[in-house]
């Protein structure tokens, strides 16, 4: 269980996150939703202290989070994996490598610093590409391959880091519909097959029904919806987006059919 308890992050005199407290249950797909300068990118690089909260505190089981440093920090944060908008792979390495990178909190630092890879290794990070039919591109530059491409390339190397969460931050926000569906497809596998949690935050109302479990609706720094998404009626979402409605409320593609949701660890990928 993910909990945040009166979590607050001010940037100078302005307030990002106000006072958010949340509880995120083990294997949950949770939508943040919200208008551009809500909070929600402050909220999940809380999470993953990529930035620090002003005040509050959040935990993860026994773990206090907002205390970790050193090496219990670079821990947590594999424990966390965090994707991105614009990807963040290294475009001038393989895909391989790129999804191997994923390894390193799981290889002594010798090895590490040496990128000396195992077989076993190897093999994970290719079944994890296997996963999102991109095996095929293993030993491309990064730099060469699509948006969506590229952005599976990230959610596999997010899963051989064989986290308990996974904080995906816009993580379409650049794809054509096409690619937003097989990206957001293979978010739901791994939430499905993995029992991982996923909070993802995202523009597309649309998208947030279709995939999540749960909508953490912000407005300005705080949660002002938090339920199902059956729960969240058009009117409450034309308020939560005001202006961007018309954007936020458009069409998506729809998700895969959620069957065959047997939980396995990730390490079961070979
Ligand atoms: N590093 C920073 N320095 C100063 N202000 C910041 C910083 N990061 C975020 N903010 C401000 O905090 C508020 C919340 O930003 P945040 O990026 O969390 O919102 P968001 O809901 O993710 O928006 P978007 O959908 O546009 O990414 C905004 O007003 C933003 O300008």
């Amino acid at each position: 269980m993910l909990v945040l308890d009166d979590v607050s992050r001010q940037f100078n005199n302005k307030t990002a996150v106000a006072g958010v407290s949340l509880s995120i249950p083990a294997g949950s797909f949770v939508g943040v939703i919200g208008r551009s300068g809500a909070g929600k990118s402050t909220l999940l690089r809380m999470v993953n202290r990529l930035v620090d909260p002003t005040s509050g505190s959040i935990r993860f089981g026994d773990v206090d989070v907002t205390r970790l440093d050193g090496k219990a920090l670079r821990d947590w944060r594999a424990r966390c994996a965090m994707i991105f908008q614009q990807f963040n792979l290294v475009g001038r390495l393989d895909v391989l490598t790129n999804v191997l990178m994923g390894r390193l909190s799981k290889v002594p630092t010798a090895r590490s610093l040496l990128r000396l890879w195992s077989e076993e290794d190897r093999a994970i990070a290719l079944a994890a590409l296997e996963q999102f039919d991109i095996a095929q591109l293993a030993a491309q530059r990064a730099d060469s391959l699509s948006g969506g491409q590229q952005q599976r390339v990230a959610i596999a190397r997010a899963l051989v880091q064989e986290p308990d969460a996974i904080l995906a931050d816009e993580p379409i926000a650049s794809l054509d519909p096409r690619n937003t569906k097989v990206v957001m497809d293979a978010l739901l596998r791994i939430n499905r097959h993995y029992g991982i949690t996923v909070v993802c935050n995202l523009h597309s109302l649309d998208l947030a029904r279709g995939y999540c479990d749960r909508l953490i609706g912000m407005s300005a720094g705080r949660v002002v919806f938090d339920g199902a998404p059956q729960m969240l009626t058009e009117d409450v979402a034309r308020d939560l987006y005001g202006l961007e409605a018309g954007e936020a409320l458009g069409h998506a593609p729809a998700p895969e059919p959620r069957a065959g949701l047997i939980g396995a660890p990730a390490a079961a990928l070979i």
